[in-house]
């Protein structure tokens, strides 16, 4: 395939998102496409992502793939991944221009559909795609949204199994399960979790968890991982969104609905006709000041994506958290694509 870079359109933890034009038309791959690159640097991320996009095959609620490219620019070899092109940008941008407020709720709930029924496709797969977000949820022309980066994908197989006993963060921690905190657990089920909280975003046009400004993010962790507080369910949502929301947000994973159930569920599987924005004005209760999506790496480098590890063995969530929060601050070093905790 032959292609020419156009203009940037985002930028990520481990690559950026440029415009690629096809040079060739064969018919074969579309005049317009996106294409995300890196430097050695994230090319393992995309070689993941690669791998796992051909691995899911095509279904119409994920980006496709076109293929992967090695250009030499400023010297400097290029990793490149050509994806489908999302014309619309990601929800997290979309709603971020809300200022504040979020979709109407017939909107939500189409979108929640789609991304269950790519979740529930790479699912059966057995992937997990541990990264499900705003930021992560692309907008087509159309008014369709599909499920991108596979960065932090992982192979799952319906095995919850953590991979080791470490402290380890994968993902954005607004949106991490409770298992993910205590247990290292990234399966299929972390996904929901993932998606209920994105589900409140969408509509609420504020993070599902409040944050006080300049908080450390262990202590939201903690909120996550002990305990029984659960992220804020919209008032102003109907019954049948808290509901859904509920079986998103069951804290132990096994009892939590799979993405297969929640397609059954009221709340997507019927077409919502109306579509006034004034019917689902959200108010919260509290005037808290909340964060919005993290808006680039160098503002809030916790809030970000990432994936960290802790060398540190430690039994109970309690001790396993507690070990972080407590004594001096900690270093956050990034390396290749992890952050680790000393
Ligand atoms: N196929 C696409 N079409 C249009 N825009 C895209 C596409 N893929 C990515 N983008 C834009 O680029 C941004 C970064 O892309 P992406 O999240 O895939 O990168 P990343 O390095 O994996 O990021 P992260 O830090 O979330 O892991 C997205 O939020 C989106 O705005």
């Amino acid at each position: 395939m032959e292609w020419v870079r156009g203009e940037t359109i985002g930028f990520g933890t481990f690559s950026t998102v440029s415009v690629a034009t096809n040079t060739r038309d064969s018919g074969e791959f579309p005049a317009i496409m996106a294409v995300k690159s890196s430097d050695s640097y994230g090319a393992a991320s995309l070689s993941n992502e690669k791998s796992v996009l051909d691995s899911l095959g095509d279904c119409p609620e994920i980006v496709r793939c076109y293929g992967e490219d090695l250009t030499v620019e400023n010297g400097e070899v290029m990793h490149n991944l050509l994806l489908e092109y999302a014309s619309r940008g990601s929800l997290a941008t979309h709603v971020k221009k809300l200022g504040g407020e979020g979709l109407p709720e017939s909107t939500v709930r189409r979108h929640t559909g789609s991304v269950l029924r790519g979740l529930r496709h790479i699912h059966a797969k057995g992937f997990a795609h541990c990264d499900i977000k705003l930021g992560n949820i692309l907008l087509f022309n159309d008014g369709a949204v599909k499920i991108a980066d596979f960065g932090l994908a992982r192979r799952v197989d319906g095995d919850l199994t953590p991979l080791k006993k470490d402290v380890e963060i994968r993902g954005t921690p607004l949106y991490m399960a409770p298992e993910s905190v205590n247990e290292n657990e990234y399966g299929s089920a972390a996904d929901v979790w993932a998606l209920g909280c994105a589900v409140v975003e969408m509509f609420s046009g504020k993070t599902a968890w409040s944050v006080k400004e300049g908080s450390h993010f262990m202590s939201l962790l903690i909120r996550i991982g002990v305990g029984d507080e659960l992220p804020k369910i919209p008032e102003m949502l109907s019954e049948e969104g808290k509901d859904f929301l509920l079986k998103c947000f069951v804290k132990d994973p096994v009892k939590r609905w799979t993405a297969e159930m929640l397609l059954n569920h009221s709340f997507v599987a019927v077409d919502l006709e109306d579509d006034h924005r004034e019917d689902f004005v959200v108010k919260f209760k509290e005037e808290e000041k909340v964060l919005m999506s993290p808006k680039c790496p160098f503002e809030f480098h916790d809030w970000e994506s990432f994936t960290s590890d802790s060398h540190s063995s430690l039994d109970s969530p309690v001790e396993r958290l507690g070990s972080l929060v407590s004594g001096s601050s900690p270093d956050w070093s990034v390396g290749g694509s992890w952050v680790t905790v000393r």
